[in-house]
């Protein structure tokens, strides 16, 4: 599944000043700071994920970054602009898939995407975006008739319709079957090829691991990390896992030398070990331990404040 042949408006390349640029952002509630001081940049052509617990501020950040929520204090670019500052020039280069969406129930999905399409300059054709998100069966149905997934197909069609510079995707596959994720992810490897840059939620890791070049993890609205997808967390939250089993019940062995580890015990043992297994930490371990960390330390902080008021 691809689109035609980029037309103006299309991104190339990573090079260029940041798409994104966030310095220091604040987002403040009477009696709650949302996000807290965090800054990133993302590049022209990049996919990045902003990975985080409920509550962490993600949705947050990314309203502020679509101009939809004031900040508080902070500095924020998006293709240049303060997004409390941009027109509708500047709105017609976003993509928005928001978490969600209320779709008029009474038209068809064709329909739908035709009238969004009309907004943007340089639409994207109808029927390939509808192909593209897996609905042309039901191009001709109501969209009140949809189930929850075929509706996020929509909303993931609308974002895309019109040829963004920039896609923000929260949350896109929340409700998706298994087949349909992996659709969704051709859909967004064919426009990362075409140079969109995108910025994506989500709380499924292996999609993180599969499309983004650099994460970013956010806990109680402070960043935590960020860095390349093969590398964030640190070599040591790397470090593979040799897990067997013996006389003495199940046994595990960390190591950076996974395989001069299984030689050795082979051939202490003189036979394969039993329910062997080498474990390599996935993004979901490795953001686990940062989460968790990070959320230890901020109850330790609130504990000190606490105590320090008494
Ligand atoms: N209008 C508001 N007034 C007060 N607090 C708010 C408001 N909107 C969001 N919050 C709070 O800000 C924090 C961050 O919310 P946000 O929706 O950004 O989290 P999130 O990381 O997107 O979570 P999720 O994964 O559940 O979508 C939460 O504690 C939320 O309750």
């Amino acid at each position: 599944m691809t689109f035609s042949a980029s037309e103006p408006g299309a991104a190339t390349g990573t090079s260029g000043p940041p798409v994104v640029e966030v310095r220091n952002l604040v987002k403040r509630y009477p009696a709650h700071t949302a996000v807290d001081d965090v800054s990133f940049d993302i590049a022209r052509g990049e996919t990045f994920a902003l990975l985080g617990p409920n509550g962490a501020g993600k949705s947050t950040t990314i309203e502020i970054l679509e101009g939809y929520r004031d900040r508080s204090s902070g500095e924020v670019r998006v293709l240049g602009i303060d997004p409390q500052k941009g027109d509708l020039a500047w709105k017609a280069q976003l993509g928005i898939v928001l978490q969600s969406s209320a779709e008029a129930a009474h038209v068809t999905v064709r329909e739908q995407v035709e009238q969004f399409a009309a907004y943007y300059p340089h639409p994207r054709d109808v029927d390939e975006v509808i192909a593209a998100v897996g609905l042309t069966e039901k191009s001709k149905t109501r969209i009140g008739k949809l189930s929850g997934g075929q509706r996020r197909r929509v909303d993931v069609a609308l974002g895309v319709i019109g040829r963004p510079q920039l896609l923000f995707l929260d949350e896109p596959t929340t409700g998706f079957d298994p087949e349909a994720r992996r659709h969704f992810w051709e859909l967004i490897r064919t426009l990362k090829a075409e140079g969109t840059t995108i910025l994506l939620t989500t709380h499924y890791l292996d999609e993180a691991a599969q499309l983004a070049d650099r994460v970013a993890v956010i806990a109680r609205g402070k960043l935590v990390e960020i860095g390349p997808v093969d590398t964030i967390g640190g070599t040591e939250a790397r470090i593979p896992v040799v897990r067997w089993r013996d006389e003495t019940g199940l046994r595990e062995h960390h190591t950076s030398e996974p395989a001069a580890f299984v030689a050795t015990l082979s051939a202490r043992t003189g036979s394969e070990p039993r329910d062997l297994e080498v474990i390599r930490p996935s993004l979901e371990d490795i953001y686990l331990g940062l989460v968790s960390a990070a959320v230890a330390l901020g109850e330790d902080e609130t504990e000190a404040t606490g105590a320090a008021h008494v």
